[in-house]
């Protein structure tokens, strides 16, 4: 099984928190698919974001789109369920903030959302190994979590080389996302290694034009 279809997914945690309905509809209108939303708890990470009512909040305002949830929270599973009934299509978290991974992933799915399993840098890929059959994704951090607007750590590279190769292995339809320091100058690095999911916050939301810089992510996708 090759790449899925590119996806461009901006991180919120960058958009303006005040407007953050106009700031979400304005980025998707510029081309964007996805929206990553990012959850911190300060205690897995040391930062403190969003919750589910405000997921609950951009759908009432009239966000349809794929909303791709990041969990930063430990533990993971009491607050899946909310999550899901939120509006939640995705739900990924890190194998080291769950009890029971295999169950944890049963939960989402059972929840009705795809499930992603998260690598921090320095997680191994053996978290993969008994899996593969049931994920629906595959996130790769290239910053260590907790932050927007951090550099990318060119390890990730060989890392996303290597899930690709599994992902490929596997025969299964499963996305590889990449998340964190992620701009129109290494997205094309970070494609040919085999990504076909990017999340970005400060690359997009600090641009004065989100289509502009949307544009030159997926021209640099596709080796233009
Ligand atoms: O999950 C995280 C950080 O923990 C990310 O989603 C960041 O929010 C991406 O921001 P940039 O690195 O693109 O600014
Ligand atoms: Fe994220």
């Amino acid at each position: 099984m090759s790449k899925q279809a590119p996806v461009i997914a901006p991180s919120i945690l960058s958009a303006d928190f005040a407007r953050l309905g106009e700031d979400t509809r304005k980025v998707l209108d510029a081309g964007a698919q996805w929206v990553h939303f990012d959850v911190m708890d300060n205690h897995y990470v040391p930062n403190l974001t969003i919750g589910p009512m405000v997921l609950k909040a951009l759908r009432d305002y009239g966000i349809t789109e794929h909303i791709d949830v990041h969990l930063m929270v430990k533990p993971v599973d009491r607050i899946v369920p909310d999550f899901a009934k939120a509006g939640a299509r995705s739900i990924s978290f890190h194998p080291e903030a769950s009890e029971h991974v295999d169950r944890t992933i049963q939960l989402i799915q059972g929840e009705g959302c795809e499930a992603g399993l998260v690598f921090n840098p320095a997680t191994p890929l053996s978290w993969l190994d008994f899996v593969m059959d049931k994920i629906d994704m595959v996130l790769i951090m290239s910053v260590n979590p907790g932050f927007g607007g951090q550099k990318f750590i060119p390890s990730a590279l060989e890392k996303i080389r290597q899930v690709r190769e599994r992902i490929d292995a596997s025969g299964r339809k499963i996305r590889l996302e990449v998340d964190g320091g992620v701009t129109p100058d290494n997205i094309g690095a970070i494609s040919a290694a085999g990504a076909d999911t990017f999340v970005a916050g400060s690359a997009i939301f600090n641009a004065p034009d989100y289509a502009d810089v949307i544009r030159r992510m997926h021209a640099a996708i596709d080796g233009k």
